[in-house]
């Protein structure tokens, strides 16, 4: 404000009359708009005129071009059916309010719980801020009617009781923030556990990235995403409520002061109702959609954290490339698309916020000037005092005006706290928009989870051949798993395939048709060229990847001894000690019931020549061990898990590729002693002499199941 009088100052100084810079002013933000209007026009128009010249700039193009190529990388990574997103664009429609309900009954299950609990607190909380705001404006009248009056004694008495309400009105206050806080940090944790579970429901974490497309980056929707959600849906509550807490009691404090005054209680309140609801009309229709912004926004700032987890993932892999230029370009772009959509929302807020204030701060500060006026004008309270002759004259007349000036004071400032009320429930209506943004990117992620443990994907499959068509069935244009799992009794020892296709999570056929079965003992080479579906097969085989067609029969697992364990070429290394690594996925208090010692440990580690590591570290440093381990130590240590979990069958996935020949064979040799039969796939033809059957592909959808004849076992496989 000081600035502003200096300001003042000087132009008076100038001797420019105030009413030309107020013109200058109006000038200049009539101008402005006009600008903003046209701007965007005249280049759409000079595009369609270049375009139709062919005089394309070429910086514009490059752009252009970098602009589509990543448009295209976030197609694929972010938004794999844009199709589907067209139809449902986040907005307040009735697909958001079913959203929102589905949210609620999980963020407040029970009528009667910790969250309705707080709700009600919050709730109480806001009444009484309320109810403090209409006391606080009233003693503010009261205390401005004795100053009218030159009343001392009572002046001093009333700023005293105003300085103690104070106290109770800050603490509700700092009780208002902090209930909200709490709020929003209970509805995350309800959230967060009811993701948790379905992320977890049927190895959903595979099947969401690997099977279906429509949730590009899981992790920024199950931590970012759920977050802004509770945080802006318990921060929604107070900013709704208590504005419309605030209109109510205001309005009926209002009308009793009206009716003291002797005035028409209705006129005001019919005035003002019809000149908030005719702005509130035009603003709305003019509001951006900020829910499709904001979403697109975070669709954005999700595929940045993407492109930045991968360049930690595979930090090694690019170092070695010296990949850094192409990950910090794809890195730029990720981030100035995202720039480009936060300053195309900073634009829109812009106008519209110039468009929410000329209403709310001028139009409604104008309305609630003739509101005040009215009963003063219009009312009959005084004017016989004013009329009365001379002897109380005088008295009557001071205690009129100080009456009048304690009713202007009060609902001044009750008008005050009323159009501010209107002013943040109308701003909410913002914040409802920008809701329905995370509500349905929320509510989306619950939606894909539940249909991907159901076994329902959604990805963009390659065009379909006949020859697919006529092996998986399509409904609605979804490729629908038809072939069943079988779980004979955990006795049965033998797993068989009948019919079964092995297909793509992209429905590209990669064998039409297999029939294979494996009985204990039965040691499998499995061998084929690059793509031929050797790991497709270990994938079906673990219920990784759906079956289109036939059966697949294989013993119900039982809890101590796993049917099937898998060992991948990159072993995964979890977060814990040495132990943690061997027992895996099992836990110390597993490892304790099934009575497995230390000692145990210890030699199934010299049965894999990695006792030096348990000498080094001991069973229970905590290291990350995919960082200290080589890549033969990781391979031996996977061995170990499985020398650990003795499963009835090995699905050895080259996982013995980087550990030299003679422990290698010395673990094979193990593995046989121990009962486990081996499924192996390699390309060393040293390993052959440990199986008896072979299970050849030729890359083109064929297959040969045989014995191996002893002969062969010497065979060099190229
Ligand atoms: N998650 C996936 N989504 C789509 N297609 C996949 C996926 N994983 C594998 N494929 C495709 O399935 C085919 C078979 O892959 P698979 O991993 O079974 O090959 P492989 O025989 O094990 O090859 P390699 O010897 O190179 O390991 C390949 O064409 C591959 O591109």
């Amino acid at each position: 404000m000081a600035v502003f009088s200096k300001f003042s100052d000087k132009i008076d100084q100038l001797g420019l009359p105030k009413p030309v810079i107020t013109h200058a002013l109006v000038g200049a933000a009539i101008m402005a708009w006009s600008l903003k209007m046209a701007v965007p026009l005249l280049t759409k128009n000079k595009r369609k005129n270049d375009k139709s010249n062919k005089k394309i700039v070429f910086q514009t193009q490059e752009s252009d071009e970098e602009e589509s190529k990543l448009a295209e990388a976030e197609k694929l990574l972010v938004a794999q059916n844009l199709k589907n997103k067209k139809s449902q664009e986040p907005g307040l429609n009735k697909e958001f309010f079913k959203q929102l309900s589905q949210m609620i009954k999980i963020m407040i299950p029970q009528p009667f719980s910790y969250e309705t609990g707080l709700l009600g607190v919050h709730t109480l909380c806001l009444i009484s801020r309320t109810f403090l705001s209409i006391y606080v404006a009233q003693l503010e009248g009261t205390i401005v009617k004795y100053i009218v009056r030159k009343d001392v004694k009572k002046f001093c008495w009333l700023l005293l009781k105003w300085f103690g309400i104070a106290v109770p009105a800050t603490f509700v206050n700092s009780m208002i923030r902090f209930l909200e806080s709490k709020l929003a940090l209970a509805f995350r944790t309800r959230l967060v556990r009811h993701a948790y579970r379905l992320y977890f429901k049927n190895q959903n974490y595979y099947r969401v990235s690997n099977l279906d497309g429509r949730i590009e980056n899981a992790d920024h929707r199950l931590t970012e995403d759920i977050n802004v959600f509770a945080t802006s849906i318990a921060h929604l509550y107070g900013s709704v409520t208590k504005p419309c807490f605030d209109l109510m009691l205001i309005g009926l404090s209002l009308m009793r002061s009206t009716q003291k005054m002797d005035s028409n209680i209705f006129s005001g309140p019919l005035l003002s109702g019809s000149v908030i609801m005719l702005s509130a009309y035009i603003m709305r229709t003019l509001s951006p959609k900020f829910g499709q912004l904001v979403a697109e926004e975070a669709n954005r700032y999700g595929y940045l954290r993407h492109i930045h987890s991968r360049i930690i993932t595979n930090a090694e892999e690019i170092a070695f490339y010296g990949g850094h230029k192409v990950e910090l370009q794809q890195l730029r772009h990720a981030y100035n698309r995202l720039v480009k959509q936060m300053n195309n929302i900073f634009v829109q807020k812009l106008w519209f916020v110039m468009l929410e204030q000329f209403f709310m701060k001028y139009v409604w500060s104008g309305t609630g000037m003739v509101m005040v006026s009215l009963p003063i004008l219009t009312g009959s309270a005084g004017s016989a005092a004013a009329a009365g002759t001379n002897s109380s004259n005088s008295v009557a007349k001071d205690s009129l005006v100080s009456e009048r000036t304690q009713y202007l004071t009060t609902a001044r400032n009750l008008l005050i706290s009323a159009s501010d009320a209107i002013e943040r429930l109308m701003s909410s209506y913002k914040e409802i928009v920008a809701l329905a943004g995370y509500t349905s990117r929320v509510a989306g992620m619950f939606e894909v989870f539940e249909q991907t443990a159901q076994g329902i994907y959604n990805k963009n499959t390659v065009a379909k051949s006949n020859e697919t068509t006529s092996i998986i069935e399509f409904r609605n244009g979804l490729p629908v798993a038809k072939g069943r799992i079988v779980y004979t009794s955990p006795d049965s020892t033998s797993i068989s395939l009948r019919a079964v296709p092995v297909v793509t999570p992209n429905c590209d056929v990669v064998v039409p048709c297999l029939n294979l079965d494996i009985e204990p003992g039965m040691h499998l080479l499995i061998t084929g060229p690059n793509g031929c579906g050797k790991s497709s097969l270990f994938r079906i085989l673990s219920g990784l990847w759906p079956i289109y067609a036939g059966e697949l029969h294989i013993p119900k697992p039982v809890e101590e001894k796993p049917c099937m364990f898998y060992i991948p070429q990159r072993p995964y290394m979890s977060i814990g000690s040495l132990c943690d690594q061997i027992i895996y996925p099992d836990s110390r208090e597993d490892m304790i019931r099934k009575g497995v010692t230390e000692n145990e440990l210890r030699s199934i580690m010299k049965m894999v020549t990695l006792e030096h590591i348990v000498d080094r570290d001991g069973f229970d440093v905590v290291r990350d061990w995919k960082d200290i381990l080589s890549g033969g130590e990781k391979q031996r240590m996977a061995v170990a898990r499985l020398f650990y979990h003795k499963p009835k069958y090995a699905l050895l996935d080259e996982c013995t590729s980087a550990v030299s020949i003679d422990v290698e064979s010395n673990m094979y040799e193990s593995a046989k002693n121990m009962g486990i039969t081996l499924l192996t796939i390699t390309h060393r033809p040293t390993l052959w002499k440990f199986h008896t059957h072979i299970l050849e592909f030729d890359g083109l959808g064929n297959w040969c199941f045989r014995k191996l004849e002893p002969n062969e076992t010497q065979k060099q496989y190229n």
